[in-house]
């Protein structure tokens, strides 16, 4: 369930604008049709853009799931009169496609890889639109039975689509519900919004819908690359907090009264000699996680190694120090359940106890260095220097403390 929370949060948003959307179309049908009979071309143009934003950012499957669009596009305004069957398993098949594009992984834009993509996506789709018909006409008693409930349930619903299409759509939500919470990136919740946004288009089966869909697709394509690219540039990979990058954005925005807090892991390089460099990422996530939560309005960034920097906007420094010893303690407090799959590759060194390398629990310490802008140390980077001599104090002290600096 806790896995859950930070996927259904980052859908939410989606959800009901894909909703909103939706409501928005069907209520303005009228005028949207009028303005789609003179710019039937926007969809098309929304994809090329959102495309080639993918591109620039090596992308691929987005890229691949855009000119499907696309090409989906065409065939609903060019080639469709609708209820057209024939259409209908194409459609299909491009749902089962885009859930197997979705299910891989992203392989750059190297000539190679694309042309395997390409041929990947022929075999995959051809065996789609071959295998789909068939797979209704196996299954038709099965799938009578099961469809009977959802008709005396509510048939207008159970009408839009036909029995192989409930249990393929609702089969492709799950695998791809699934694939989301496994990478729960950006790029991936728009690449399940785009089966999604088909499944519906498909059942709504209107070019209307079919065009406002798309277009809402390829501003989600365009506002995930942005997102992620954000994230890569002013997020820590490993921990998720800002990282340095973000930390020197943030200053500039800061007034004449702030505090600066930096913080080392104690003996962090034995913790890592002792129980390999896998438990130590662990431990600075765990650390950075204790860090985002840290109370008094204080803000957490990666500074970079085992360093953290906070940032205690508008707060003097005697505000501020309850709140750095109360994150001291609660990293002290906390329980580290070293499991023996994390062994470290090299055997302990000599005198190491020896049931370090198995499984126990272990804590770890911080040591925190403050400092406060005045009217001589202004500058940030000296700010940032003057909470680093506090820091080495903290070191001097016997570590796990917190020391203000003499200022
Ligand atoms: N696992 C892991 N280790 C890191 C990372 N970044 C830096 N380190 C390690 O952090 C350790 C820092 O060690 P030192 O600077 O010697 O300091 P220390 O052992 O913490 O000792 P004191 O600061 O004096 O308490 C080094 O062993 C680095 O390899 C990282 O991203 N992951």
């Amino acid at each position: 369930m806790q896995a859950l929370r930070p996927i259904a949060t980052r859908t939410l948003v989606p959800s009901l604008a894909f909703v909103l959307t939706l409501t928005a179309s069907f209520h303005f049908s009228t005028l949207l049709q009028q303005w789609l009979s003179s710019y039937a071309w926007v969809p098309l143009a929304s994809l090329v853009a959102s495309g080639l934003i993918s591109l620039q950012f090596g992308r691929t499957r987005l890229v691949f799931t855009a000119l499907l669009l696309g090409a989906y596009y065409y065939a609903r305004f060019h080639l469709s009169p609708l209820g057209n069957s024939n259409l209908d398993i194409y459609a299909d098949a491009l749902i089962l496609l885009l859930a197997w594009l979705a299910w891989r992984p992203d392989k750059g834009v190297h000539p190679f890889n694309v042309v395997i993509t390409v041929i990947e996506l022929v075999l995959v789709g051809g065996l789609c639109v071959v295998l789909l018909p068939q797979l209704g006409e196996s299954m038709a008693p099965v799938l009578t039975t099961l469809y009977a409930p959802l008709y005396q349930l509510n048939p207008t619903l159970a009408a839009m689509l036909s029995p192989t299409q409930w249990l393929v759509y609702i089969a492709v939500f799950v695998i791809g519900l699934v694939r989301v919470i496994l990478v729960p990136s950006n790029s991936q919740i728009a690449l399940w919004f785009t089966v999604i946004g088909l499944m519906v288009a498909n059942a709504i089966a209107t070019p209307l819908v079919s065009a406002v869909i798309i277009t809402w697709l390829a501003l989600a394509f365009v506002i995930s690359t942005l997102v992620d690219s954000f994230n890569m540039a002013f997020r820590d990979e490993l921990t998720g907090i800002p990282s340095r990058r973000a930390l020197m954005q943030y200053v500039q925005t800061l007034g004449r009264r702030y505090i600066v807090v930096m913080c080392d892991i104690d003996h962090f390089k034995k913790f890592n000699d002792t129980y390999g460099h896998d438990v130590g990422d662990q431990v600075l996530r765990l650390v950075a996680s204790k860090f985002n939560q840290v109370s008094g309005g204080g803000r957490a960034f990666r500074y970079g190694g085992e360093e953290f920097t906070l940032i205690f906007p508008r707060k003097d420094l005697h505000d501020v120090l309850p709140h750095v010893d109360l994150l001291r303690q609660t990293i002290e407090q906390y329980p580290l359940v070293i499991r023996s799959k994390d062994r470290p590759t090299k055997p302990p060194k000599k005198g190491h106890n020896k049931k370090s390398a198995g499984t126990k629990t272990v804590s770890v310490t911080c040591s925190f260095g403050v400092a406060q802008r005045t009217s001589e140390v202004r500058d940030f980077m000296d700010i940032l220097k003057v909470a680093d001599q506090a820091l080495y104090q903290a070191k001097k002290a016997g570590r796990n403390c917190v020391k203000a600096a003499q200022q």
